[in-house]
């Protein structure tokens, strides 16, 4: 049947009965394409019958899906005529990770970043309205997004209207971890609560007394009322609350979506699902199925047996655990990151010290900065592209108060397969312009764990950032020692040519330098900048190539540039580093290539600008085109 269901109309031509058998091949289509390709795995087995009757039920793409996240909807792309390219997902040129709406007329909204659903799909909503358009805007949203602040900034407007929204909850009592908060122990009191299973029934039996969809369609209001549970925090907040329902049962969901739709009003529909459903292993342990690289379904994913280099994350796991155990004021905060960044070992060795937040990054940043005032000695470990949510709270909470918290920033740097919405492409030009900041970028693995230390000693918010995966394989030390607060190493002397380096491109910056015959400097500081050796730099060599793995506009480059301008320093520069584009998602290697990152594209780069200014006087620095569809 899947090979005729090319889009979510011939979808609506079966009969409902036929539906669970669509769901079993779309699930069956998912274990095969994912455990293949890699992605994201838990989620999406969890949302396949949820997915089959909201396109059986809704006119889509008239009616507006929107996916909060995006990680979950595998299975609105094979149904909505990408199945055939679900082999590429996430590879460069391949379909994106997550919804797009240059990719598909039934991507309602870009996403990557949670808790963004419900405002959106609000503004819809309210379009429709203003445009005196008649369509549905409906919000998918999950339990663990529900713990952030914007989706009750976004209930809190539509409770006070009466806008047509209609928000699915899709609780599957996981975040990527399992969920937090006095949110996830309310949404089990429903669940298990008496009054569910007496509600849950009576909506069954209203339910099951109709025949036909048609006659599905005239129960209305009343026949849903039997499923309302009055006081909830829902209908607190202006929303019509039903369910719970049974999120894998997709013929009654259906029934409920079609009734849902005749009511007015912002709702809501309490969903169970089951992250991982249908794959015993992912059923079992959700958390570490939530994204998988290519594995054999049958062994399920294997740790490698190899002994390898720790990734930085696990630098930096590492160097938590350690610290903690030397000072008992250190504190770890995650906004629902620990696997990703590397918190698991501290969490079970230090329960007491760790606090999972919630998706609240906001909240995480000004909870670090009440654990400082009080003299604790907070890291707020955060991916570089969810910091950019708390950037009001770094500078008026952290940096204007000056209070001594550490940032431990991973996925600093493009990222590979989760694309432009993940890359942590801004953080050094997000920060550096902050005052009172001291941004730190390590060119290796030993270098990020002293980092960390040289930060943990510091008197000021302090920041060090780290890209996604492997470095270049230095193991780091055991011993900890504090660099010397704003000075740079140089690597390599070379001649005309100096590469002033900032993070983690080291290899490449390595063979570059060699291929020139330059010098090499690993700056280490982006703030303090090295201002002596860049002085002596500049007046032993003709040309400066700043190289960073981050914006170039108003990055590590930028800051050198200020720094020559300002003393008067007259030196050719180049600056290298990512583009004012974003960079699709790719393997992390392929990006680096497509921005002339890699040691050849510098090297290219160099000699194009440098050569072309010693031949003839005329400096000229070709950037490379990048696709930006
Ligand atoms: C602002 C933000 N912070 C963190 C993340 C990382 N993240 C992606 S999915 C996820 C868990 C979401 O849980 P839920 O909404 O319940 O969906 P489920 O994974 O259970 O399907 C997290 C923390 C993110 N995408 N956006
Ligand atoms: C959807 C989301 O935000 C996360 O699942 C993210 O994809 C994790 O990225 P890492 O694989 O880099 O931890
Ligand atoms: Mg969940």
């Amino acid at each position: 049947m899947l090979n005729t269901i090319y889009s979510p109309d011939a979808l609506r031509q079966l009969e409902l009965e036929q539906l669970p058998a669509v769901c079993a091949q779309v699930r069956e289509f998912l274990l095969n394409s994912v455990s293949t390709g890699g992605g994201h795995f838990s989620s999406n087995l969890g949302t396949v019958e949820l997915t089959v009757a909201l396109h059986y039920a809704f006119d889509t793409p008239k009616d507006k899906l929107v996916w909060d996240v995006g990680h979950q909807a595998y299975p609105h792309k094979i149904l909505t005529g990408r199945r055939e390219q679900m082999s590429t997902i996430r590879q460069k040129d391949g379909l994106a990770g997550f919804p797009k709406r240059s990719e598909s007329e039934y991507d309602t909204f870009g996403v990557g970043h949670s808790s963004t659903s419900i405002s959106a799909a609000l503004g819809m909503a309210l379009a429709a309205q203003h445009k005196g358009e008649d369509y549905h805007s409906v919000a998918i949203i999950g339990d663990g997004a529900l713990t952030a602040g914007m989706a009750y900034e976004a209930m809190n407007h539509a409770g006070d209207l009466d806008a047509n929204l209609i928000v699915i909850l899709n609780d599957n009592e996981m975040s990527i971890s399992p969920n937090v908060g006095a949110l996830r122990k309310y949404l089990t009191r429903l669940l298990t609560g008496r009054m569910y299973s007496t509600m849950r029934e009576s909506g069954k039996k209203a339910l099951s007394h109709s025949k036909s969809l048609s006659k599905l369609a005239k129960l209305t209001e009343e026949h849903m009322k039997g499923m309302v549970l009055p006081g909830t925090l829902f209908e607190e907040m202006g929303f019509k609350y039903y369910g719970p329902i049974d999120g894998h049962d997709v013929e009654e969901l259906v029934k409920v979506l079609q009734n849902l739709k005749s009511i007015k009003g912002p709702r809501l529909l309490h969903v169970l699902t089951q992250k991982g459903k249908g794959y015993e292993l992912a059923e079992e342990d959700p958390c570490t199925y939530h994204g998988v690289v290519p594995f054999n379904l049958k062994t399920g994913l294997v740790a490698s047996s190899k002994k390898s280099t720790p990734t930085y994350t696990q630098v930096f796991g590492q160097w938590l655990c350690d610290m903690a155990e030397q000072d008992s004021r250190l504190v770890g905060i995650t906004p629902a990151m620990r696997e990703g960044s590397g918190l698991v070992a501290f969490s079970e060795r230090f329960p007491e010290r760790y606090f999972d937040v919630g998706i609240a990054e906001q909240h995480a940043v000004t909870l670090a900065v009440g654990l400082a005032c009080e003299g604790l000695k907070p890291i707020v470990a955060i991916y570089s592209t969810f910091l950019q949510r708390a950037y009001d709270q770094l500078i008026h909470d952290v940096a204007i108060q000056n209070l001594p918290v550490v940032f431990a920033i991973d996925r600093a740097g493009l990222v590979g397969a989760d694309g432009p919405t993940h890359s942590g492409n801004y953080d050094l030009s997000f920060l550096r312009c902050i005052p009172n900041m001291v941004v730190m970028a390590p060119a290796d693995e030993n270098e990020c764990r002293q980092m960390l230390y040289t930060a943990f000693q510091m008197d000021c918010p302090t920041a060090v950032r780290y890209p996604r995966g492997k470095g270049i394989g230095i193991e780091p030390q055991t011993a900890m020692q504090a660099i010397p607060l704003g000075k740079a190493l140089k690597l390599r002397t070379g001649h005309g040519i100096a590469i002033v380096l900032f993070g983690s491109l080291l290899p490449e910056a390595q063979a570059a330098a060699t291929e020139l015959n330059a010098t090499l400097v690993n700056m280490r500081f982006v703030k303090p900048l090295d201002k002596a050796m860049l002085r002596e730099l500049a007046q032993s060599h003709e040309l400066l190539v700043t190289l960073e793995d981050n914006a170039v506009m108003g990055g590590a480059g930028s800051a050198v540039n200020e720094y020559l301008h300002e003393a008067g320093l007259m030196v050719e520069v180049l600056n290298l580093g990512l583009p004012d584009q974003y960079i699709e998602h790719a393997q992390r290697e392929e990006q680096l290539v497509s921005c002339g990152l890699d040691a050849p594209g510098i090297v290219q780069r160099v000699n194009a600008g440098y050569g072309g200014r010693i031949r003839n006087g005329v400096t000229l620095y070709p950037v490379p085109q990048y696709s930006t569809n």
